[in-house]
């Protein structure tokens, strides 16, 4: 061997061990250096079309679309995405655990207009006179009457008083037929619970902007979900999107924020508890549904987060954790910890609830109760903000997991606490952009996080409102736009959920045991696909 070959191997020996030390903090590198002989081959399978895809469609050009690149922005890229060959791959893949998702903007707009329509008690109401210029920026409010309250009538037009309610199926059938009628109706319905591409990236492109856009989402699709008799089948719609994208167990959070929630009667008497009752009975005919079809091995169950909004009151808040332990003692397999949810960026910081926050601590301690703290944390650009400063409370108050921690980043120190304690962070990376914490994908802090061997889950965040339902999309986002994270990294994520979950230990290994089950299926399939021209 001549001196230079020599040096040569010596150089190249050298760079594999560099990237080897770098790369040694990852949390994939056990399931990679273990990998089955079939799980190479779908890696590699899933590699080679990633790099056909990238040339084929995110290099090329498009008439409707200017500018494409991998991991662009989802809601110009959607119908892109989901022509995918891998994108169609990824769509049968066992997920893993569902660890954040608010279940209020979970479910298909069509299906929730589906549901509502059906329901006679339902009304709605508008806050000023509808007409043909204003009408695309006129929000509606909708909320179920007992029948004694019915209005008939239309709320176009002149006789319409503003802020009065009128029967949601008779305010869609006079709508206008120069609105599209009907299907007018449902047209603007469905824009105003939920983001468009032009609100995203060009009329609300801020943080703020966008994040006023996506409260009045909330707002308007409330009344239309908390209904009994909607309620449940939405719920039940919520748990299959998941489970037929692969998902099969999630920890849900609920907003328990108004006290009652009206029931088949139109009457405001289902309390909590109720909310609870329905949830517990939908999860179990689910489970039923899917023995029917055979499929019961893909559903392990579901929990609920108890949330409520970062704007109450400390009494306020003394009452809501209250509530939380009443409803853990009560249901303590349903209720899976507790979060403050909202937007951080304008509502409070967590310091400012710490003192009702530590007596609950307390309380739960004397009772023997467990309810986790899982804490939206560090959801911002900021650097030192207040909302930044929310993960060092979260950490401090022990939270279990960290809900979004985008800011968390910039503190080595909190990701070593998070790395050591196996604290994970809820990633939502489709949900980070349409909110505009970042431009796209490339952008985004997870390949940090991943090279920093923090735990993470990837996550949907509010599927309804941006179109992202189950977790295909935001897996392939992150596959899509990394050279390093293949199919194993997002195996080993998928894996992983389960173990940041709140299930007991030995829930976690049934649940990982069938997750292992579908996930040999899959590489099989995989594994054997023929790609173009091989
Ligand atoms: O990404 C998020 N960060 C903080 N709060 C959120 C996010 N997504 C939804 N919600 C909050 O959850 C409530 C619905 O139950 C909404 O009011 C919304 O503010």
């Amino acid at each position: 061997m001549s001196a230079q070959s020599e040096s040569l191997d010596a150089y190249l020996k050298a760079r594999r061990e560099l990237i080897a030390e770098d790369r040694g903090l990852r949390s994939d590198g056990a399931a990679i250096a273990h990998m089955s002989g079939l799980e190479e081959l779908a890696e590699q399978n899933i590699r080679a079309l990633r790099k056909k895809e990238i040339d084929n469609v995110w290099k090329a050009e498009h008439d409707a679309i200017p500018h494409v690149f991998p991991g662009m922005e989802f809601l110009t890229a959607r119908g892109l995405i989901e022509k995918s060959e891998i994108f169609q791959l990824l769509k049968t893949m066992p997920k893993g655990a569902l660890l954040h998702a608010h279940i209020d903007a979970t479910v298909d707009v069509r299906t929730l207009l589906r549901l509502a329509e059906k329901e006679p008690a339902l009304h709605i109401r508008i806050p000023t006179k509808l007409t043909l210029d204003n009408y695309t920026t006129v929000i509606p409010q909708f909320l179920a009457l007992p029948k004694h309250q019915f209005v008939s009538g239309t709320i176009f037009g002149d006789s319409y008083v503003p802020d009065t309610w009128i029967r949601l199926q008779d305010a869609r059938s006079s709508f206008p037929q120069k609105l599209g009628g009907e299907k007018g109706f449902d047209e603007w319905v469905i824009r105003s619970i939920t983001i468009n591409p032009t609100e995203a990236y060009v009329t609300h492109n801020t943080v703020e902007k966008i994040w006023q856009k996506f409260q009045s989402c909330f707002q308007a699709a409330y009344g239309l979900i908390h209904c009994e008799t909607v309620y449940a089948g939405y719920l039940r719609e919520s748990l299959l999107t998941a489970i037929n994208d692969g998902i099969s167990y999630a920890e849900l959070r609920v907003t328990f924020l108004d006290k009652l929630m009206v029931d088949k009667n139109g009457e405001l008497t289902l309390a909590h508890r109720d909310w609870l009752i329905i949830f517990e009975s939908v999860v179990a005919g689910v489970k039923e549904e899917l023995k029917a079809e055979g499929r019961e091995d893909q559903f392990f169950g579901a929990r609920l987060i108890y949330t409520t909004l970062r704007f109450i009151s400390n009494e306020e808040l003394r009452e809501a954790l209250d509530d939380c332990i009443a409803l853990k003692q009560e249901f303590p397999h349903l209720i899976a910890g507790f979060d403050l949810v909202g937007d951080e960026n304008v509502l409070k910081p967590l310091l400012d609830y710490i003192e009702p926050l530590l007596e609950f601590q307390q309380k739960t301690k004397e009772l023997n109760l467990d309810i986790p703290f899982i804490f939206h944390a560090g959801e911002t650009l900021g650097d030192g903000d207040s909302v930044d400063n929310n993960l060092y409370d979260a950490l401090l108050l022990g939270t279990k997991r960290i809900g979004h921690g985008y800011s968390l980043v910039k503190h080595p120190h909190l990701m070593k606490i998070c790395r050591e304690q196996s604290i994970c962070l809820e990633v939502c990376p489709i949900s980070n952009e349409i909110l505009r914490l970042t431009s796209s994908m490339p952008m985004h802090p997870l390949p940090i996080l991943l090279n920093h061997g923090v735990p993470v889950t990837l996550n949907n965040d509010d599927p309804s409102i941006f179109g992202n339902f189950g977790l295909s999309y935001d897996f392939f986002q992150v596959l899509i736009s990394s050279e390093v994270s293949g199919l194993m990294t997002l195996a080993d994520i998928a894996r992983r959920s389960f173990t940041y979950s709140t299930l007991e230990e030995t829930q976690k290994a049934q649940a990982i045991a069938l997750w292992e089950k579908h996930w040999k299926h899959f590489v099989e399939k995989v594994a054997a696909f023929k790609l173009d021209g091989a």
